[in-house]
């Protein structure tokens, strides 16, 4: 039986035509991502859905998905689909990593543009017969500073753009080498420095902990008086009420914002506001966009669908059909490394090495040494994949290094990744026993043997009598079941680690707690 696809955004019909050709049935229902209770009802029939971001891809209806096996998003962001409970169902999300990103860029240039000669305004003010010459007096972009917030994919074409308009770029992006920032005509610099210097500021970067807020009223009152703010990338990354005071004080002087909190967004605190332009985010929506995201995301579907060939997955490796039985558990392991030292790492990483011992180094281990990559880059870069992990490791001047050898230790194969990041060199190993499932044999060099679970708590403690009970206690009497308990040191009285498996997602006032602790030195929640 063909298979069945739904496409539940507005799509270019370019995509409904590729899927027929590729002998893909296709049902084309563009209004159907507002109506979340038809979506539940129907979402059961097909094996493929292709979105935009009305869609959301909620655990609900992953659960009632009950023969879905691929997620196509016709552009980058995935925050609308809950990537971990279609991971655990084993279906795969793909995006189309590139597809819009000139048109993106191109729009936040616009949005520079409509602010600084006041376009909109000036616009409604002439056809309302009003010709206010005297009221509209614009500033020049030449000459300005433009801080850019996130210099990645698109970050880095508006940094490319905005050179060639002759303004002085510079950027913060913890993860911008000094290499690329030269490669780019941008002085990278530390956030607060970006306040102080900027005479606009633009947002590129995921939705993530990090960024959330990262303009509140605090940023502002570091701002020049009369700054500039353009978001088109996620609403939430600036906070609305902070900017609305900011607008009308008069200490911000313009923003432009293509994406909101809340969406569809037909009331917000920002509306109305002296110098806000609004786009419901349009950042995307060009012609030409459009036709690559469409055409893109049903080709690397139909793929899928019809060759088991996969592309540009966010929680899958690309290996060919013939490869994956053997592979698949190694590359579960390498995920599962990459995810833990990557949730571990803040600061800028300068080298990733991947040693393979026994079977496991005879295999195909580009495949492996990809989803490690793609695994450790993946808390930054919500984009990246294990097709373009090595790609943007080399971009920003990280060093990989795979090295193979025969079985030494005990284990019959042995994965070990290490980060080094300008401060300090991070490892972390395991192994793939018979039962095919993959165990973390070694953390820092101290041995332990665990297996990960989708809520973890890692603990680096002084090995001194008492801590187990304390933090044991504390769980308990917050009412968080310990799944699974590992624990490890280097000698008795050294450094110890706890890696735990807990029922639910611990919450902050919790981790704070632990990190409290007597003997305690480090406690973070880490998800895989
Ligand atoms: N408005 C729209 O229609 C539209 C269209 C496409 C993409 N987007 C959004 O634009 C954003 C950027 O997309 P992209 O393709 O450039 O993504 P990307 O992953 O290529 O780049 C994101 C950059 O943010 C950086 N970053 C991560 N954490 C940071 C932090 N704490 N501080 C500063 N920088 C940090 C990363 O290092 C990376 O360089 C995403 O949020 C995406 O969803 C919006
Ligand atoms: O992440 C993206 O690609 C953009 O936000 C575009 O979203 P859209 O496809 O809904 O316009």
């Amino acid at each position: 039986m063909a298979p069945r696809v739904l496409i539940s955004d507005k799509l270019s019909k370019t995509a409904v035509q590729i899927f027929k050709d590729r002998g893909v049935e296709v049902d084309y229902q563009p209004d159907l991502g507002k109506d979340k209770e038809k979506l539940l009802e129907i979402i059961g029939n097909y094996d493929g859905l292709a979105i935009r971001s009305n869609t959301k891809v909620t655990e609900k209806v992953i659960a009632a998905a009950t023969h879905l096996r691929v997620i196509g998003r016709a552009g980058i962001g995935v925050d609308n689909v809950d990537i971990p409970a279609a991971t655990a169902k084993g279906i795969i999300v793909m995006n189309t990593p590139f597809g819009n990103s000139i048109t993106t860029a191109e729009h936040a240039i616009a949005m520079i543009f409509a602010l600084a000669r006041q376009i909109p305004e000036a616009n409604a003010s002439t056809q309302a017969g009003k010709w206010e010459k005297n009221r509209f007096m614009g500033v020049e972009v030449t000459g300005k500073t433009l801080g850019i917030i996130g210099c990645g994919n698109i970050g880095s074409i508006v940094a490319d753009r905005a050179v060639g308009l002759k303004m002085r770029v510079i950027a913060f992006d913890p993860f911008l080498s000094d290499e690329r920032a030269v490669a780019l005509g941008v002085e990278k610099v530390e956030l607060e420095d970006l306040f102080r210097r900027s005479d606009f500021i633009t947002l590129h970067t995921p939705l993530i902990d990090k960024t959330r807020g990262i303009i509140d009223a605090k940023a502002i009152a570091q701002m020049k008086d009369g700054v500039r703010i353009i978001n088109c990338a996620r609403g939430g990354l600036v906070n609305e009420a902070d900017l609305a005071e900011g607008l009308k004080s008069g200490k911000v002087g313009g923003a432009g914002f293509d994406v909101f909190v809340e969406e569809p967004a037909t009331e917000n605190a920002l509306f109305g506001l002296p110098n806000f332009i609004a786009t419901p985010h349009l950042g995307a929506s060009t012609t030409e966009a459009q036709e690559n995201v469409a055409l893109q995301v049903a080709e690397q579907m139909a793929d899928y669908l019809v060759k088991g060939a996969v592309s540009n997955a966010l929680n899958m490796p690309s290996i060919t059909a013939e490869e994956a039985p053997r592979l698949t558990p190694f590359v579960k392991l390498a995920d599962q490394l990459g995810s833990f030292a990557g949730q571990l790492t803040e600061t800028g990483i300068t080298a990733i090495k991947l040693e393979y011992e026994g079977d496991v180094a005879a295999l195909n281990v580009k495949a492996l040494t990809n989803a490690a990559l793609a695994a450790v880059l993946r808390p930054q870069l919500q984009t990246v994949n294990m097709v373009s992990a090595p790609a943007i490791a080399r971009e920003r001047g990280i060093a990989v290094e795979e090295v193979r050898r025969e079985q030494q230790g005990a284990y019959e194969n042995y994965i070990r990744l290490t980060v080094t990041t300008e401060k300090q060199e991070r490892s972390v190993a395991g192994t793939v026993f018979a039962d095919t499932k993959p165990r973390i044999i070694q953390i820092k060099g101290i041995n332990m043997e665990a297996e990960l679970g989708r809520h973890m708590l890692y603990v680096t403690n002084k090995d001194k009598p008492g801590f187990i009970g304390r933090f044991a206690s504390l769980l308990g009497a917050e009412g968080i079941n310990i799944a699974t308990f590992n624990l490890g040191r280097q000698a008795a009285g050294e450094d110890a680690i706890a890696l735990v498996e807990v029922d639910e997602a611990i919450s902050d006032d919790v981790i704070g707690r632990v990190g409290a602790l007597e003997g305690v030195v480090q406690a973070k929640r880490l998800s895989f």
